[in-house]
């Protein structure tokens, strides 16, 4: 499997944000997107993931197994916010999303109760979202992703409001997934950890090229 991106530009209201990015990832891969901040980093996470029109240019999920694919189709987006229904349990929450994604060919989610153990929250499950603390509430965003099987994760600051364990908790969680034969995008601040990750680096309004990225 592999992600394509060819030529991306994208506006901002009438502002052209970025042009000309291409770049290629293939299963197994990652790619940290960095840059200062407003360089366009969530701008580029938001086309990728089909959350916003491109001004010019393609991404596509390309498999052997099926017909090219829009990344959305084939992508978990975990933005800055946690999409999560505060009233809800935890486990209301991840239900539903389990059963609103279902699983992309390829691959299967975990069950809920498997997913909570696996970033440690095992226990309070019960509680509702809004109970958790802001750590607690990024860890079960990060559960989501491990529900229903994607097979490319577009993840935006993933580790803002995470301590030292849940930062190398996450970066345990995105190893396996690569392992697994997925794909991650990541724009971050923060180291992630993520042994073997290739960098694009954002310049704000500039072509990014071949020769931006490692
Ligand atoms: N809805 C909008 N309308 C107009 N401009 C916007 C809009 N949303 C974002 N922008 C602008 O687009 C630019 C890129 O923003 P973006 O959030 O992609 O940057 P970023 O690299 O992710 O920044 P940070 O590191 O601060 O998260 C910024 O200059 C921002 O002000």
């Amino acid at each position: 499997m592999r992600l394509v991106a060819e030529g991306l530009s994208a506006k901002r209201g009438e502002d052209l944000i970025f042009q000309d990015i291409s770049f290629e990832i293939a299963g197994g891969e990652a790619l940290v997107v960095k840059g200062p901040n407003g360089s366009g980093k969530s701008t580029l996470l938001r086309v990728l993931a089909g959350l916003l029109p491109a001004e010019s240019g393609t991404a596509k999920l390309l498999a052997a197994a099926h017909p090219v694919e829009r990344v959305g189709e084939g992508a978990h987006y975990l933005g800055h916010r946690n999409a999560m229904k505060r009233e809800l349990t935890v486990e209301e929450n991840l239900a539903f999303w389990k059963a609103f994604f279902g699983d992309f060919a390829g691959g299967q989610g975990m069950a809920v109760d498997a997913a909570v153990e696996a970033v440690g929250l095992g226990g309070i499950a019960h509680l509702p979202f809004g109970y958790l603390s802001a750590g607690q509430q990024r860890r079960m965003a990060m559960a989501k992703l491990l529900v229903a099987w994607r097979p490319v994760w577009i993840l935006d600051e993933p580790t803002a409001a995470l301590d030292i364990a849940a930062e190398e908790m996450f970066s345990d969680l995105v190893m396996a997934h690569l392992a697994r034969g997925g794909l991650a995008i990541a724009a971050t601040h923060q180291p992630l950890g993520l042994t073997g990750a290739r960098e694009l680096r954002m310049a704000g309004f500039a072509p990014v090229d071949a020769g931006s990225w490692a």
